[in-house]
């Protein structure tokens, strides 16, 4: 597969999603889960996606990953459009061009952290680049941990080694689905500041979805979603902003929304 130089990278965009729809079921039993929804992902910047059960975050950050096909819109990650690809060129976008931290880790229990970690590489037949992998490894703080297998590390070790396996190809885009839902706050804390720290010092675009106004925090931006549509964008967030909005959005997070002051006309 040949991937040109990522243009739309470079020209500030790593992800546009436009017109997507997606549809589940038909006739008495569908269920519109994305409706229309338009958004750009700069490159270099930190999105969280937020939004009441069932609005549709996981429905759109399969969609923008590649993971799953919209019923009708143009997904663009980089310049590649993902309707465009058939399923193999599809899948080698995924695996070369696309990094994933999701909720329950996903480690591959007999490998080591190391192993685990180059992973991706090992499986495109690629070499890490020299000292990138000791750099990622040494900013996920795992250098001694290198030869533990999964079940000898902590949750937040775990997802440490997640973070740095979706680092290691530099991909566009890192896509992470909750990420820190299996977590303590503390350890929650550390994998959020090493996707802020990635995104600073590395440039790199990070999509996350979350459904904690904290975890949010840590964004450039928060998008919002109700019954599947982008109802709100948010840039420079705080916990109290973005709970305000939910507040606003969800009925059932009136309670939470009303614990803490009010920031709407300012
Ligand atoms: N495979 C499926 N078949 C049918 N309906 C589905 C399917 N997946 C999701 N849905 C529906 O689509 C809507 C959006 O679901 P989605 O999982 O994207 O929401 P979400 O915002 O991620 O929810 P949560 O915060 O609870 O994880 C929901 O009404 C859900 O029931």
């Amino acid at each position: 597969m040949s991937l040109a130089p990522p243009v739309h990278v470079t020209a500030g965009v790593a992800v546009t999603a436009h017109g997507l729809r997606k549809q589940y079921g038909t006739g008495e039993a569908a269920v519109v889960a994305l409706d229309d929804v338009d958004v750009t992902f700069a490159a270099g910047r930190f999105t969280a996606i937020m939004g009441p059960s069932g609005s549709g975050k996981s429905t759109l950050m399969h969609c923008l990953a590649g993971l799953d096909r919209p019923t009708a819109g143009t997904v663009r990650i980089g310049d590649a459009e993902l309707g465009r690809l058939d399923d193999r060129r599809l899948t080698l976008l995924r695996r070369d061009r696309v990094g994933f931290v999701f909720q329950r880790f996903n480690l591959l229990p007999a490998l080591s952290t190391e192993e685990n970690i180059l992973l991706p590489l090992a499986i495109a037949g690629r070499r890490p680049e020299p000292g990138w992998f000791r750099q990622v490894v040494a900013a996920v703080g795992l250098a001694d941990r290198l030869r533990h297998r999964p079940a000898e590390l902590s949750g937040g070790q775990q997802q440490r080694v997640a973070v740095a396996r979706a680092l290691v190809t530099k991909p566009w885009v890192v896509f992470a689905d909750e990420p820190t839902g299996n977590l303590d706050s503390r350890a929650g804390n550390e994998v959020l500041r090493l996707l802020r720290e990635a995104v600073d010092t590395l440039g790199q675009t990070v999509v996350m979805v979350t459904h904690d106004p904290t975890a949010a925090a840590h964004a450039d931006r928060v998008v919002f979603l109700a019954d599947g549509r982008l109802v709100r964008d948010l840039a420079a967030p705080t916990a109290e902003r973005v709970l305000d909005v939910l507040a606003h959005l969800d009925p059932g997070a009136d309670r939470a929304g009303d614990a803490v002051p009010s920031h709407r006309g300012r």
